[in-house]
């Protein structure tokens, strides 16, 4: 069979999947998000995959914003078949690639509000998004949109920081303050929502407190640590119950030799391994949407955070297309 030289071989059928590998090779092209179809490709989508590069919000090493590009780079070698959750999620749901919503650099609130929107009006079109940040300010304009379509979601956020401090330099709206600002406004189930592999040192032991003030429960990374992943996932499971879920996963959740490229790394984190286990033990919850944020490239080496940033996106869209 005669190969075209420019341009890919794509499947032919429906869902359309990935380019195929094994045609052209992984390394040449655009590089959408696993080698899926654009979203102006197809003529509906069951699962976008969407970038925000924004970093207006960081306190510390700023770069985020190159996140989502540096992730779907990465995301090239990914492959059809997920053996670890027995499936192959872009034959079970149209899965694309939304491209990036772009938010202005110079205005903090207007990017917030627009990331709102777009996300409003992504949601519109497809069931469930998975977004690629961006620093962990876009959680909440992310939240407010999921909440126009769900109600106040169950809300479970990977972290090595609590993201619930009240401001920085007096401004309320940053990375460190997302889930603050999102129980205040009645976007999260306080009922059931939880942060896990927080970590490292705090500005005081009231932090804590105000923390559990707002309602969250904290499974630690010592924790997971002591008591491994099935004990792990089966607290999670027991706060979050069958709840329509958020997962926000800020990739310093992970120990900075697992992912050095990110803002604001914190010693003594999860591995890879262990976060992507307890995501795959969630596939059969009711995830309704998804973030993975705070990748930074400056800092990164040899892909290592944006590899395991691609996996972590890759097996979120897994544990939504296999629920149905
Ligand atoms: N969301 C992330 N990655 N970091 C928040 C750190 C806030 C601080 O500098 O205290
Ligand atoms: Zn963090
Ligand atoms: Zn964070």
């Amino acid at each position: 069979m005669q190969q075209p030289r420019i341009g890919a071989h794509v499947s032919a059928h429906s869902p359309q999947g990935p380019v195929d590998a094994s045609l052209t090779p992984r390394y040449a092209g655009i590089a959408t998000f696993a080698k899926l179809p654009r979203i102006e490709d197809v003529p509906s989508a069951d699962i976008a995959i969407v970038g925000v590069p924004f970093d207006t919000g960081v306190s510390f090493r700023p770069g985020a914003r190159f996140g989502p590009t540096h992730v779907r780079e990465a995301s090239r070698l990914l492959r059809p078949y997920n053996p670890a959750q027995d499936a192959s999620p872009f034959e079970l749901k149209q899965v694309v690639d939304a491209g990036d919503i772009s938010a202005n650099p110079f205005s903090l609130e207007e990017a917030v509000n627009g990331i709102e929107a777009a996300a409003t009006e992504l949601g519109e079109q497809v069931d469930k998004i998975v977004t690629i940040g961006g620093d962990h300010t876009i959680a909440l304009p992310l939240l407010r949109a999921i909440n126009k379509k769900h109600g106040p979601v169950a809300v479970l956020h990977f972290d090595a920081h609590l993201d619930t401090w009240d401001t920085y330099f007096g401004a309320p709206t940053t990375h460190g303050t997302p889930f603050r600002r999102a129980s205040e406004e009645g976007l999260i189930d306080m009922t059931a929502s939880m942060h896990g592999g927080i970590r490292g040192p705090l500005y005081g032991k009231q932090d804590l407190a105000d923390d559990e003030m707002l309602g969250f429960q904290i499974v630690t990374t010592e924790f997971v640590e002591e008591n491994g992943v099935p004990a792990t996932l089966e607290r999670i499971r027991n706060r979050v119950g069958g709840k329509p879920l958020y997962i926000s996963i800020d990739i310093d959740v992970l120990d900075p030799s697992h992912a050095p490229g990110t803002g604001t790394p914190e010693a003594g984190g999860l591995t890879s391994r262990e976060l992507l286990r307890m995501i795959r033990g969630l596939a059969d919850l009711n995830i309704v949407g998804a973030d993975v944020v705070e990748v930074a490239p400056a800092y990164d080496h040899a892909q290592i955070t944006a590899v395991a940033a691609s996996h972590v996106v890759y097996e979120l869209v897994t544990a939504m297309a296999v629920r149905g």
